[in-house]
């Protein structure tokens, strides 16, 4: 007979190949789902990483990605698709209203270009604190220290100043800002400065000057509406070889002595052309040499002292025939605000609307000087009493760069449109400007007495 299969061994074969094949499964399970979780993990990575590609941080808010002085194409710059995400953020938008809205409906709301730059950023605040709505643009370009420019929006933004990070030839961030706010102003201050520095760097002022301009002007023109009256920054130095003194607006302007000057009156013409053709009210102010706290430090006011401080020396300028020393009719920051504001308040409405004039427009152009022109030397002499050192002056012929021998504004148009009087002189003015400078730089602290002479830096001019 013969013996029954022994079933208990491969009964014991088959539960085992079982287990094998349960761990097994548990195992292929384990590292599919480890898999499956590596690779969410590496997606979601991967979306965040697109997300903050497309969408920079809500502060900063910079939509100009072009270096200073960068000559891209102008006027048909676009934003980049990250610039249009966001603009269309809700609190970009908000900022933008907030900001540009007045306290009270017959307030102005004014787009004010070059908010960071020194007249911008006083009036800017001047505007704010009488209740109208303030809408900043300022590129940050590093013509000069940044960081300037940064403690002035820093000072806006306590008094709920909003400044947008872009560029005036930035045509489409420009249409989305008009597309918010119904600017019923644009203070535009934004500019290529300085008159020396055009034989270094010509294109820098084509650039902002006049490209800047048009891009601003085609906006307000066609895309704008209303249209806003525009009130914008001329020079003083778009007299340029004129001898006829006081300088006033009947004067010739066709001879510029700088690219700088030459671009401004160009800016001039060019007002006339878009008044002209589109009906924009527009009102161009030329400035004398303003000066004062916060102030520009590629002018000589402001590195004068920074070298007299420094025991460095310092240039300063005599009349090409050797017979007399430059002059300017140095202009104190707060006279201007007053005639910004007084410009602003007097112009009238734009005429046109969607590209199409509706009727003749105002256009007008005003001197905003200080009326007394003062040499070179003596600022010199007003800044040593106030620091309390004598400055190491070389004192050289000027040279062939720009510079005009002197500046003299007959301001007697602008006092009878809107009241225009200067009240500040040269050494009541520095003197602000230097209680201002030792404090922001902190010059009492480092210096041991002598800085400041007479003046009780405690009461710092602020703006
Ligand atoms: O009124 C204007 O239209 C112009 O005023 C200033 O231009 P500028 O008058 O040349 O001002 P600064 O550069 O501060 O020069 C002031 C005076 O100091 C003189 N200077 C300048 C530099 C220097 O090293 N030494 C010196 O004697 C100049 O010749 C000038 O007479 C501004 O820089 C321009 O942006 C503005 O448009």
């Amino acid at each position: 007979m013969a013996s029954p299969p022994d079933t208990s061994k491969t009964t014991k074969l088959e539960r085992y190949n079982s287990y094998l094949r349960r761990i097994n499964t548990a195992r292929l399970l384990t590292l599919s789902s480890q898999l499956l979780f590596r690779t969410t993990i590496l997606a979601a990575l991967l979306l965040i990483l697109l997300f903050t590609l497309h969408h920079p941080p809500l502060s900063s808010f910079s939509f100009s990605s072009s270096p200073p002085h960068s000559h891209r194409s102008l006027l048909s710059s676009s934003s980049s698709s990250s610039t249009s995400s966001s603009l269309s953020s809700h609190s970009f938008q908000r900022q933008v209203l907030h900001s540009a809205t007045p306290r009270n409906p017959t307030g102005l709301s004014v787009l004010v270009t070059g908010a960071a730059g020194f007249v911008g950023s006083h009036c800017s605040l001047a505007l704010k604190k009488r209740g109208d709505g303030v809408l900043g643009l300022d590129n940050f370009n590093s013509y000069y220290d940044p960081s300037l420019k940064r403690s002035r929006q820093s000072l806006l933004s306590k008094h709920s100043i909003f400044i947008v990070d872009g560029d005036i030839n930035d045509s489409s961030l420009l249409k989305t800002l008009f597309d918010l706010t119904p600017f019923t102003h644009i203070l535009h201050l934004a500019a290529q400065a300085g008159v020396r520095y055009a034989m270094r760097n010509p294109q820098s002022y084509i650039s902002s000057n006049i490209a800047g301009f048009v891009s601003l002007l085609e906006v307000a023109a066609k895309s704008a509406d209303p249209q806003p009256s525009i009130v914008w920054a001329s020079s003083s130095s778009v007299y340029g070889l004129n001898v006829e003194n006081p300088f006033s607006e009947l004067h010739r302007t066709d001879r510029p002595a700088s690219l700088y000057a030459a671009t401004k009156k160009a800016g001039e013409e060019i007002a006339h052309t878009y008044n002209h053709i589109y009906g924009l009210s527009i009102t161009g102010l030329r400035f004398f040499t303003v000066y004062g706290p916060w102030g520009r430090p590629d002018m000589a006011y402001f590195f004068f002292t920074k070298s007299i401080l420094s025991g460095k020396p310092i240039t300063v300028f005599k009349t090409q025939d050797g017979a007399g020393e430059v002059a300017r009719d140095f202009t104190y920051i707060d006279d201007v605000v007053k005639g910004c504001l007084g410009a602003l308040d007097t112009a009238e409405k734009s005429t046109g609307s969607g590209g199409k004039k509706k009727g003749q427009a105002q256009l007008r152009i005003y001197n905003l000087g200080n009326t007394s022109p003062v040499p070179v030397g003596k600022l010199v002499g007003i800044l040593e009493g106030l620091l309390g050192v004598k400055a190491k002056k070389n004192v050289v012929k000027m040279p062939s760069n720009g510079d005009v021998p002197y500046t003299h504004a007959n301001v007697s148009l602008a006092e009878h449109d809107f009241g225009y009087r200067p009240t500040t002189d040269l050494a009541a003015g520095l003197r602000k400007f230097v209680k201002w400078y030792v404090q922001y730089y902190g010059i009492k602290n480092k210096v041991h007495g002598g800085v400041g002479g007479g003046i009780d830096v405690s009461e710092v001019a602020s703006v």
